[in-house]
């Protein structure tokens, strides 16, 4: 016998733009991003029963999302998803969890001889800002249709910072055995592609979200200065050691987190040998010529909670 055990659809890939006006002052302000909902509810006929009824269509989903961006501020984007997630476990009795993904590109500014550009703008990097919402209506029957605590879970993070640093990075004193043979090394090339992600604690509603709406840019604003600023200054004896120290500082600067998590792959820079060519010196203290690799890469990940909440949890 067959049991459908888990359900959830909606849209991916929603690409949304919004430009704001201000009529005094001339300058426009935009903002790109990517939404993907998916809702969860009494909808396993539609699975089972070829029950259509229960179905709140993805293109519906769709247009919810343009209709909401226009009738609201889709920045920041924690508030947006929040909004949007509340918009359907209110509109539709049967769905009792959204969950809304957001992606938001970058559009940077532009300097045009050093004055900010009143409507012109760069992508300066692949570097996105996204948030997770999951909004439930605590009506769920089970964890098929959505069940769990009423409320908003959000989490917001930073992806694809890409990094390097020239020197001020080391590696040594790590575990040898006769599979070993990295040596080790007081001065190396340090380059990764950030993944920064922290974990808000539980909001009741929407109004909750929208009492702490500051919080959000500031957060943003303080996981990329701290992983920036650590990145450089720290002299780093691993990539895991120096991920903690970031964690630990956002943690400290922003009391609303629960929690926080790095992802960080490291690109690795080959030195290359060329004594072969009339006995050129380009290893150790002589490298300046590297190859960077694709692949393979290390993948380092953490997450840092604070104090306490871990053993909270679990009663
Ligand atoms: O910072 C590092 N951590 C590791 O775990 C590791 N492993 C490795 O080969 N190089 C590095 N570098």
């Amino acid at each position: 016998m067959a049991e459908l055990t888990s359900a959830r659809y909606g849209k991916d890939n929603i690409r949304l733009y919004k430009v704001h006006k201000d009529p005094t002052t001339n300058i426009q302000t935009v903002v790109e991003m990517t939404v993907c909902t998916q809702l969860e509810g009494a909808i396993d006929t539609s699975y089972t029963a070829a029950d259509n009824s229960v179905i709140v269509a993805t293109d519906t989903q769709k247009q919810s999302v343009y209709i909401l961006a226009k009738q609201h501020p889709i920045a920041p984007p924690e508030l947006f998803a929040a909004l949007v997630g509340q918009h359907f476990v209110d509109s539709y009795p049967h769905i009792h969890a959204a969950h809304v993904s957001i992606v938001q590109h970058r559009w940077s500014r532009l300097l045009v001889d050093g004055e900010p550009h009143p409507h012109s703008f760069i992508r300066d990097g692949e570097e996105t800002r996204e948030v997770a919402a999951v909004v439930r209506d605590g009506q769920g029957a089970s964890e098929l249709q959505g069940g769990g605590a009423k409320g908003i879970t959000l989490s917001s993070a930073i992806d694809k910072l890409v990094v390097l640093k020239s020197t001020g990075s080391a590696f040594h004193g790590f575990h040898r055995d006769e599979y070993t043979r990295l040596p080790e090394t007081w001065d190396r090339i340090l380059s990764t592609s950030v993944r920064a992600r922290w974990g808000w604690k539980h909001f009741g509603s929407v109004d909750a979200v929208r009492a702490e709406v500051g919080e959000f840019d500031r957060a943003w604003k303080v996981a990329r200065e701290v992983t920036l600023s650590t990145f450089a200054t720290d002299n780093s004896a691993s990539v895991q050691n120096t991920m903690y120290k970031m964690c630990e500082a956002i943690l400290g600067a922003v009391g609303g987190i629960e929690n926080v998590s790095y992802t960080l792959p490291n690109r690795h820079y080959f030195e290359v040998d060329l004594s072969w060519h009339k006995g050129l010196k380009n290893t150790g203290g002589d490298a300046e010529v590297y190859a960077p690799q694709t692949d393979p890469n290390g993948l380092i990940d953490c997450t840092v909670s604070r104090k306490g909440l871990k053993a909270k949890a679990k009663l």
